[in-house]
């Protein structure tokens, strides 16, 4: 059945749409099957994301019809492709019964929900979404960012500057004192320790033993260097009193450093949902988003689910402090420069997204986290393209990998973003800087591709013997 007629408004005024502040646009690439026509199946699809489905039913009245989904646009793109852009009435989204407020599983629910696996669509992804100023402030939004770290750390609390961060590895497999040693050595250099994604309460590293001695190494670490160390917690689990649970025994254990804690949810795997529950559960404390999996969906390579744009505007929406963003191709996942566009989105109050420009109307910024094979050689390059430093950068093989060991390893990054702060070019400032200088040696293909001419400036006359046993 042709439903166009009833769900299709080719033309409609997208800036009036967005000053009206009634609707919330929705942008998709989106393909039609062999056989389907553009315009039937966008208006299938508007029907089958809000008021409709695949046959008029009787129970439709007027008021139903004013809630309809509307496609506002079908422009052709290449290889069968159209971009197809949805004005979605607000009122169509849930609210809480308890405090009215608005929740990004209806979002998904209703703009990536059934339409997803319809007969009539080969794929449609979303790729950017805009939220009138009303219904936006009406999710919770952060409670928390950079800043109230910055305040633990004793910094300023605007451009703070990086926080230097690691991930314990290896991954799994570490016992109760061995993880937290590893923690000790790195807080000796480094300011902010996180929970690799799976580790949590493993029969060889009991939760409560394990935090035990962690938060022994933090009081540890402090007292040795003087500075407030910071650790971040993953929580995640399926079931929300679970969290809850894990969440307050930390607390416990930490005691009188309760406030240098942050909580790790994984938030694609474990849904809206539990970032939710922590959000409104610890709201005093720094939510860390990790978002393993998220590539089954937001990589350029998957044609269905949505962008990482729209990953990153939810995370805000949810109330993440932090959240993953990638190293936009400086690092070991998949990423481009182009993606500093999703730092701005996180962090300004304004910001151009790849179809809409979004105002923020005043909500927290969320912080970029920095991950994903990073190292003290590589990240000049990742501070070029997105043009200041205030994130938490989190480097797990960057660190542990480091000849001098985890301290050391903390340091040479530290000392990359002083050299990048101060405008030294990197060899330069590890001619003075021993843990940076062993940087280029713990890592030579990258010395190499990003350095040439390295080992003659740093006068690195055995590189064999230098390197040490390995060799590396
Ligand atoms: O454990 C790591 C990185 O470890 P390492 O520093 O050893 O590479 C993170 O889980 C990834 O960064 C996730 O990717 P993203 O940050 O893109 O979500
Ligand atoms: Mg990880």
């Amino acid at each position: 059945m042709d439903q166009s007629s009833r769900y299709c408004c080719l033309g409609a005024d997208e800036a009036a749409l967005m000053a009206g502040g009634r609707h919330v646009l929705a942008a998709y690439v989106m393909r039609p099957k062999p056989g389907f026509e553009a315009i039937s199946t966008a208006a299938h699809f508007a029907a089958e994301s809000s008021t409709g489905t695949n046959v008029e039913v009787c129970t439709t009245d007027s008021f139903t019809r004013a809630l309809d989904a509307l496609v506002y646009d079908l422009t052709p793109l290449e290889a069968g492709e159209v971009l197809m852009k949805i004005a979605y009435p607000v009122d169509l989204f849930d609210r809480n019964v308890g405090d009215g407020r608005a929740m990004v599983v209806s979002l998904l629910t209703l703009m990536v929900g059934n339409n997803q696996g319809m007969a009539d669509v080969a794929y449609a992804k979303l790729m950017d979404f805009h939220l009138p100023r009303d219904f936006l402030l009406a999710f919770d939004g952060p409670a928390c960012n950079i800043a109230d770290l910055w305040h633990v750390l004793g910094r300023p609390e605007t451009d703070g500057g990086m926080i230097v961060g690691t991930i314990i590895k290896p991954k799994l497999g570490l016992r109760p004192q061995p993880f937290a040693d590893a923690c000790h050595q790195f807080w000796l250099g480094g300011d902010f320790v996180k929970n690799d994604e799976p580790q949590g309460n493993q029969v060889f590293a009991p939760f409560r033993a394990t935090m035990e001695r962690v938060a022994d190494a933090m009081r540890r670490a402090q007292d040795s260097t003087g500075e407030a160390k910071l650790f971040s917690a993953n929580i995640t689990a399926d079931d929300p009193f679970e969290m809850i649970r894990r969440g307050e025994l930390i607390l416990e254990v930490f005691g009188e450093n309760a406030h240098h804690v942050a909580f790790l949810v994984d938030g694609y795997v474990g849904g809206p949902g539990s970032v939710t529950l922590c959000r409104r559960a610890f709201p005093d404390h720094f939510l860390h988003y990790h978002r393993a999996g998220h590539g089954a969906i937001t990589s350029r390579q998957s044609k269905r689910g949505y962008s990482v744009l729209a990953h990153m505007k939810m995370a805000r929406l949810q109330g993440a402090s932090g959240i993953h963003t990638g190293t936009m191709g400086y690092g070991k996942m998949e990423g481009s420069a182009c993606e500093r566009i999703l730092a701005a989105m996180l962090e300004r109050d304004t910001a151009e997204g790849t179809h809409f420009q979004q105002s923020w109307h005043g909500m927290k910024a969320t912080t970029p986290i920095i991950s994903g094979g990073m190292n003290a050689i590589r990240l000049p390059g990742f501070l070029d393209n997105l043009g200041h430093d205030n994130v938490i950068q989190t480097s797990g093989g960057g660190v542990f990998g480091h000849r001098g060991g985890p301290a050391a390893g903390g340091r040479s990054i530290r000392q990359a973003c002083q050299a990048w702060r101060q405008g030294v070019q990197l060899v330069e400032f590890a001619a003075h800087h021993e843990e940076l200088r062993d940087a280029f040696l713990s890592f030579p293909e990258d010395s190499d591709r990003l350095y040439p001419g390295w080992r003659e400036k740093l006068k690195v006359r055995d590189p064999e013997l230098e390197y040490g046993e390995s060799g590396r």
